[in-house]
């Protein structure tokens, strides 16, 4: 089984081992720990017989542009509990199924870490404090989960002792154990002072957009979205008088739609809407009493009275179990009429008529329609399809690709088309070679480092107490992200099962109209899932090809991303790396990434991610069945929940000005991420 989890680590500066000052109060972003150490060490004789460049400054600018980073700096490198089947294969060498050699997870601290995106002034945008909210109570959701899982635990512990014996007062089995982590996560977020918006907000609210998914009540509730995780109507009451001095109060402000009610009728614009009260609450929908004109009914009614827009919300079922009941905010109504009959069950019900605003967005809720276009039911019926399946029958699930940009529509070669100078202009001539792999390959002639096995946890039944998980107590006795049966297995399978639960998942590779292409899911990634692993051939940084941009690029540096987290500096003092895992000695700080994954020529989708300010997607670095960081491998995480047909993204890191071409020219790309925080330029 695998759970939601939070978000533990940022993105942005966060992860970012240090962020340099420009001395106006604006961080400037690294490109990498390893270019910033070479540039440091201009006299430093680094080695680049092959490279007929004399000046060693020019070499090292040289080389910055011939490893385009897509750095891990910039997020949460944690090294998650999950096992890795680390059977890396010699280039070209066939791919086949994963092994599973029955080693376990090692994981390695990580800290809690915000998110931090911030706007040029350096200021939080209302969209990030949203997503900043969120992810907190992500955090706390997931150690609720888990505690509620040891109590699941102990409970039938105690009943199979207890079983058959005299049940004598105070042995008795635990009882109502509380199934609702959610409500303890909303209890601490209170606790804490990290509910959003404490103030109840007429009208729409800051970073919540119309089409905005929540997934859960509670999420509604920390935003300050929705303040009960229950009622259907959310209102302010007479004692805010104070605050609201020119409303008759209470004044509603916010209804969820659920289909609660037997007599709700639901026509997107047009809603007739049942007051509150007087249901049973067990999810029969049936009326037990009658309603009172009062608190929430008489919100409505007051909001009629005084032309007060009343946010409007419908749940509804996802598609994909697994994420449950997904809230989608519809925009802005207003009451039109209200009056009191008798209901389906004959008993008084009240009911107001909403009519939606005009002028706003279309509305995006429906079983199958969603923000951005709607989910194919099947391959064949998705529009613009140019391929079946990229993958080419490696993966278990085709991965098509679509375009409805280009006329006439092509499909991805896999060769780099959108910067054809970064060829010289010659990108069109270049003979190209794209090939699908699923899974990591050597370099010809690579030496890898002799790793030492990793002794794993040797927990039975599911890894389910983080102080004896010997996996989890690497990580600070916590499970970061997810929670799996058992640590063990291949990583590559347990990924998708993680992710997809018993779904079938699908995820396209579509054409972006500026980016080249991206990736998307069509189903619903709840927050914290592990979602894909860079792939591509491990090769060693510095023998990288000096003559060609690669923007497809990872350096494997666990040790700079889990430096530059507050978070996890502050566990780092808990848990500091264990000796075990680098046999090198190096001076940790310092050391540089040896080793970075090339998706350039072969690679799985992932190598289509494309790069956000705002990412959903952030990186961690996994180890398993050696413990060597710099052989870590690349895992990108859900941030956030994720509906489906978002565009995949995690924040590729780059400084403005970072990098530089081989001509010796500053290389700058524009960002089109679109996240209101965007810094503008990716390079
Ligand atoms: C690893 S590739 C991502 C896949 C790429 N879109 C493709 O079609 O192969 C990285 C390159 O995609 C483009 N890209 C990614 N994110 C971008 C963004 N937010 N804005 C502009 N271009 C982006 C840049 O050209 C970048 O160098």
């Amino acid at each position: 089984m695998v759970v939601p989890s939070p978000h533990r680590g940022s993105t942005c500066e966060n992860g970012i081992s240090t962020s340099l000052s420009t001395g106006n109060g604006v961080s400037e972003r690294r490109t990498s720990r390893r270019l910033q150490k070479l540039q440091s060490q201009k006299a430093v004789p680094v080695c680049y017989k092959e490279d007929p460049v004399d000046n060693i400054e020019e070499r090292v600018v040289r080389k910055k542009a011939k490893v385009g980073k897509q750095r891990n700096q910039n997020s949460t490198s944690a090294v998650a509990p999950i096992v890795v089947d680390n059977k890396i294969r010699e280039d070209n060498e066939a791919v086949s199924g994963p092994k599973n050699d029955g080693c376990h997870v090692v994981a390695m601290s990580v800290g809690l870490t915000e998110v931090a995106e911030t706007s040029a002034k350096g200021e939080k945008s209302a969209y990030a404090l949203v997503t900043d909210t969120l992810r907190t109570f992500n955090k706390h959701y997931l150690h609720c989960v888990q505690e509620e899982e040891r109590r699941g635990q102990q409970a039938e512990a105690n009943r199979k002792t207890t079983k058959g014996s005299n049940c004598e007062k105070g042995n008795a089995p635990e009882k109502n154990i509380s199934r609702r982590p959610d409500l303890k996560a909303i209890k601490q977020m209170r606790e804490t002072n990290a509910i959003l918006y404490t103030k109840k907000q007429i009208g729409s609210i800051p970073g919540i957009d119309i089409g905005h998914q929540f997934f859960s009540r509670a999420e509604m509730v920390v935003v300050g979205f929705h303040s009960h995780w229950l009622n259907g109507i959310d209102y302010i009451g007479e004692t805010a008088k104070k605050d609201y001095p020119h409303y008759t109060l209470p004044i509603a402000i916010v209804i969820v739609i659920s289909g609660q009610y037997e007599d709700d009728l639901d026509n997107c614009e047009n809603v007739v809407y049942t007051g509150q009260g007087g249901n049973d609450l067990l999810g029969r929908k049936h009326q037990i009493n009658d309603q009172v004109m009062r608190g929430g009914n008489l919100g409505l009614k007051n909001c009629m009275k005084q032309s007060v827009p009343v946010r409007v919300v419908r749940g509804h079922q996802s598609k994909s179990s697994y994420v449950g009941k997904v809230y989608t905010y519809d925009g802005l109504y207003q009451v039109v009429d209200y009056w009191a009959e008798k209901g389906i069950s004959g008993y008084t019900v009240f009911k107001f008529q909403l009519k939606r605003f005009k002028g706003q967005p279309l509305l995006t809720t429906s079983q199958v329609q969603f923000i951005n276009g709607r989910i194919p039911n099947s391959i064949s019926e998705i529009r613009g399809l140019v391929c079946k399946d990229i993958s080419d029958g490696q993966e278990d699930i085709p991965i098509p690709a679509t375009n409805l940009v280009d006329d006439p529509p092509v499909a991805p070669t896999g060769k780099f088309e959108l910067f054809p100078t970064m060829w010289g202009g010659k990108s069109a001539n270049l003979p190209f070679c794209y090939k699908y792999f699923t899974r990591l390959h050597l370099a010809k002639g690579l030496r890898l480092p002799k790793n030492l096995p990793a002794p794993g946890c040797g927990c039975k039944d599911g890894c389910i107490d983080p102080n004896s998980c010997a996996c989890a107590k690497l990580n600070g006795s916590d499970f970061p992200y997810v929670y799996m049966k058992r640590c063990g297995g291949s990583l590559s399978v347990n990924l998708t099962a993680a992710r997809r639960g018993q779904e079938k998942g699908q995820d396209d590779v579509f054409k972006t109209p500026h980016k080249g292409w991206g990736v998307r899911s069509w189903d619903p990634i709840p927050s914290g899932s592990p979602v894909c692993e860079y792939i591509g051939v491990l090769r060693k940084t510095d023998e990288l090809d000096s003559a060609a941009e690669n923007y497809y690029v990872f350096d494997i540096d666990c040790l700079q991303t889990m430096k530059g987290l507050d978070g996890r500096q502050r566990r780092l003092r808990d848990v500091s790396i264990p000796a075990h895992m680098d046999e090198t000695g190096d001076d940790k700080s310092e050391s540089i990434p040896e080793f970075c994954i090339d998706a350039f020529s072969s690679g799985n989708v992932t190598r289509y991610i494309n790069h956000s300010c705002q990412p959903n997607l952030f990186v961690q670095c996994v180890l398993s069945e050696h413990h060597n960081i710099k052989l870590a491998r690349i895992v990108l995480f859900a941030a956030d929940n994720i509906p489906p047909l978002q565009e995949l993204s995690y924040d590729y890191g780059y400084g403005v000005d970072s990098v530089v071409g081989p001509d010796g020219k500053t290389r700058q790309i524009a960002c089109y991420c679109g996240a209101p925080d965007c810094r503008k330029r990716l390079l």
